[in-house]
């Protein structure tokens, strides 16, 4: 594994990476460091290579040019690193006419940390019958039984591509809560694609986000959470804002909301001094300010950043 700086130890890095299909690329000049431990979400449009760069991560598609890495090796075809890495999600495809419960024995001759007892556990708390053929299950089954290898295989690197498809919002809450429990017990790297930040806004450490062709920008859920800020108000009372905010942050997106608009500011390079100045100017305004949605505060960097 990579040490970045004295402190940060990366275990996938890509350095000027292309990734596509045939002549056509997918992914160009993409650096990007995954740093060891956490939950990281990928977000992208759709089409933008999310799927195609996990493939590539899993060692299941070769990359172009420039470098990719993963525990310090190239991972295409590599079974050193294909051992410790699981992808299951959306994309993946299983053998249709073998019942859930085979294709967890499958799961346990391919990993060597494959946990049955834990997978069973996760069938269960998924009420998932692991009598069914797959091909028999419903989209939402699918994805249950995707998720149940996924983290029983308790891979160091761990995969899911668009887990959530298909569940409905009790599933989904045993996703998410059963995905941090498991990450806490045993400490791994996950890298979740989605298109529903919010969703997982409340178990993801930081987002990998990418634009058509290539990395847009990394953050710190924390870091957006403190630093990107909502502000709601009369028109004249924003413009006031925005003046008060000088060179203290940036204005990422404005918004016209019935008969209000809205702001979405970066303050994540200000000194907390500063931002308490804002809070107080926006109080005295009548602007309602709050912490950004994880999913606003995305979407407004990424169209900042394009
Ligand atoms: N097997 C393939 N052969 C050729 N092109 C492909 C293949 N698989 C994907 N592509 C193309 O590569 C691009 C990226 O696809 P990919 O599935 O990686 O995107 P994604 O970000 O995961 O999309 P989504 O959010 O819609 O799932 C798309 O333009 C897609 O059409």
């Amino acid at each position: 594994m990579n040490h970045n700086d004295n402190t940060v130890i990366t275990v996938i890095n890509a350095d000027d990476v292309t990734i596509g299909y045939g002549k056509t690329p997918v992914l160009t000049g993409l650096s990007v460091t995954v740093p060891d431990g956490g939950i990281h979400a990928l977000v992208g449009p759709n089409g933008s290579g999310k799927t195609t760069l996990l493939r590539s991560i899993a060692g299941q598609h070769e990359t172009n040019g420039g470098s990719l890495t993963v525990f310090d090796a190239p991972p295409f075809d590599n079974a050193e690193v294909m051992d410790r890495v699981v992808l299951m999600g959306a994309d993946v495809s299983l053998p249709r006419t073998w019942k859930g419960r085979r294709l967890l024995e499958i799961g346990e001759a391919r990993w060597a940390t494959f946990d049955m007892a834990r997978a069973l556990e996760l069938a269960e708390l998924f009420d998932l019958d692991l009598d069914k053929k797959y091909s028999e299950y419903s989209t939402g089954q699918k994805s249950m039984l995707q998720v149940v290898i996924g983290l029983a295989a308790r891979c160091p690197v761990t995969l899911l591509d668009e887990p959530y498809l298909g569940l409905d919002i009790e599933r989904r809450r045993v996703l998410y809560t059963e995905l941090r429990a498991d990450v806490e017990q045993h400490p791994r790297t996950v890298i979740l694609s989605t298109h529903q930040l919010d969703d997982a806004a409340a178990v993801i450490d930081s987002v990998i986000v990418i634009g058509s062709r290539s990395l847009l920008f990394t953050a710190e859920v924390a870091d957006l959470n403190e630093g990107v800020l909502s502000a709601t108000g009369p028109a004249f009372r924003i413009d006031a804002l925005v003046e008060a905010l000088g060179s203290t942050g940036t204005v990422l997106a404005r918004e016209k909301l019935t008969g209000q608009e809205r702001v979405i500011l970066d303050l994540r390079g200000a000194t907390a001094d500063a931002i308490d100045s804002l809070w107080t100017k926006a109080r005295e305004l009548g602007v309602r300010v709050q912490a950004a949605d994880l999913e606003d505060a995305v979407t407004a960097l990424a169209g900042d950043a394009r």
